[in-house]
């Protein structure tokens, strides 16, 4: 993958992992994104998984030709970026580490590696010359670990920008980057939605021409594109109008008032309706969804005096990753005691600035002529 003449990719597609960070569905695969910029003084920006060892090791070489590294800049110490920094340390026993004053302590939890003389320790703001390259620090705390930073270079104005606007998928799959980026950032940053805050702030002071994120493509065009979904999915504004409609049924019951309830909000107007059953879709995806939408209704079976346990599971996801400021409907099914709106709502109002619809409906067993109408009152309140 061709960036600049001087600066060269050196990471390495995963199209074998069946998951990343050991929970995330990667149908596509993922990339662990390493650069190498040539200069004067070089630098590796850097490393990757181990399940990529081999092949950035040879990337590496490739681009080095005989010569020598002179710096590894360490973003932050997750092991899919960071998992090769003591091969590379003990290959070029000459290369200094480049990080921060978080960065070394947590280093040293990983690996047994003698840095003593080899550390260089930058804090925000700082630079470091390559020659016609100079690097810049600035510090991004808890986004999503406490000792990310990323680097700006500032002669041809590239963003390294750690796992910001990272996104899953090979670099050789053709998808478009929304869908997949949002499942990426929503899923591993979406909590930390202030401290990104606070990193764009510090990128809109930058010229930025190009980002070079660790995961997915290189991003060289339209850049206020992503930068402003950055911003609406770090704000926990809905990307767009529309309704999510997310069903939890162990018989089918449940699922039919949801599907009845999406041809209901169609009939009234809405557009955007996606149905999901959170028993049989990627959990992930169905999380992204939440926040993508301006409305949320959820539609749930009683279990054991409680949800059935995959709406208790994705309302305790949707609450772990800050979900808020969305509008919800209410749908509930139950034989003998429907239980399962009311502690839907429960979870739903430690959530910040979630407003309920005045309607909500309840199944006893099977959808009757009384919920129809409800269910449509339920549409009538949703759309818009
Ligand atoms: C293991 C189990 C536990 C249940 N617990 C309750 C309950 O506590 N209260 C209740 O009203 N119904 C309970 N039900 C009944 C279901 O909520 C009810 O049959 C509902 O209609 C199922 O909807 P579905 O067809 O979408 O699965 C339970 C069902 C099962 C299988």
């Amino acid at each position: 993958m061709y960036i600049t003449d001087s600066i060269k990719y050196i990471g390495a597609n995963d199209k074998t992992i069946d998951l990343f960070e050991g929970q995330y569905k990667v149908p596509n695969g993922v990339s662990y994104n390493s650069y190498l910029i040539l200069d004067d003084k070089i630098a590796i920006m850097d490393t990757v998984d181990t399940r990529a060892t081999d092949e950035w090791l040879a990337n590496l070489d490739r681009e080095l030709a005989g010569k020598t590294p002179d710096y590894l800049v360490v973003s932050h110490m997750e092991p899919d970026h960071a998992a090769n920094i003591k091969k590379a340390a003990d290959k070029y026993p000459s290369m200094k580490i480049v990080g921060n004053a978080k960065t070394f302590p947590m280093m040293a939890q990983f690996f047994d590696l003698d840095l003593s003389d080899r550390k260089i320790v930058v804090a925000e703001g700082e630079t470091l010359s390559l020659g016609k390259h100079t690097l810049q620090f600035f510090m991004a705390p808890m986004v999503h670990w406490p000792e990310v930073m990323v680097t700006y270079e500032q002669t041809e104005k590239v963003l390294f920008s750690a796992d910001g606007f990272g996104k899953f998928g090979s670099l050789d799959c053709d998808e478009p980057w929304d869908d997949e980026a949002r499942r990426y950032f929503i899923n591993i940053v979406g909590k930390y939605g202030v401290q990104v805050q606070a990193l764009l702030k510090k990128a809109a002071t930058l010229d930025i021409a190009m980002i070079c994120p660790l995961h997915g493509p290189v991003l060289k065009e339209d850049l206020g594109h992503y930068i402003g979904l950055y911003d609406t999915w770090s704000s926990y504004r809905p990307e767009e109008k529309g309704v999510l409609v997310a069903y939890a049924s162990i018989y089918g019951n449940t699922r039919k008032a949801a599907e009845l309830l999406a041809e209901d909000l169609k009939a009234a107007g809405e557009k955007n309706v996606c149905v999901m059953d959170l028993c049989r879709c990627d959990l992930a995806e169905a999380i992204a969804s939440a926040f993508r939408y301006d409305r949320l209704a959820l539609a749930c079976a009683t279990y054991d005096g409680g949800m059935y346990l995959p709406m208790e599971d994705y309302l305790h996801h949707l609450k772990a990753k800050n979900f808020q400021k969305r509008k919800v409907g209410l749908i509930e099914n139950g034989s003998w005691g429907p239980l399962a709106a009311k502690k839907m709502r429960e979870v739903l109002e430690s959530m910040k600035e979630i407003t309920f619809c005045d309607t909500v409906v309840t199944v006893r067993s099977a959808v009757h002529s009384d919920n129809e109408a409800a269910l449509k009152a339920l549409a009538e309140e949703l759309a818009e």
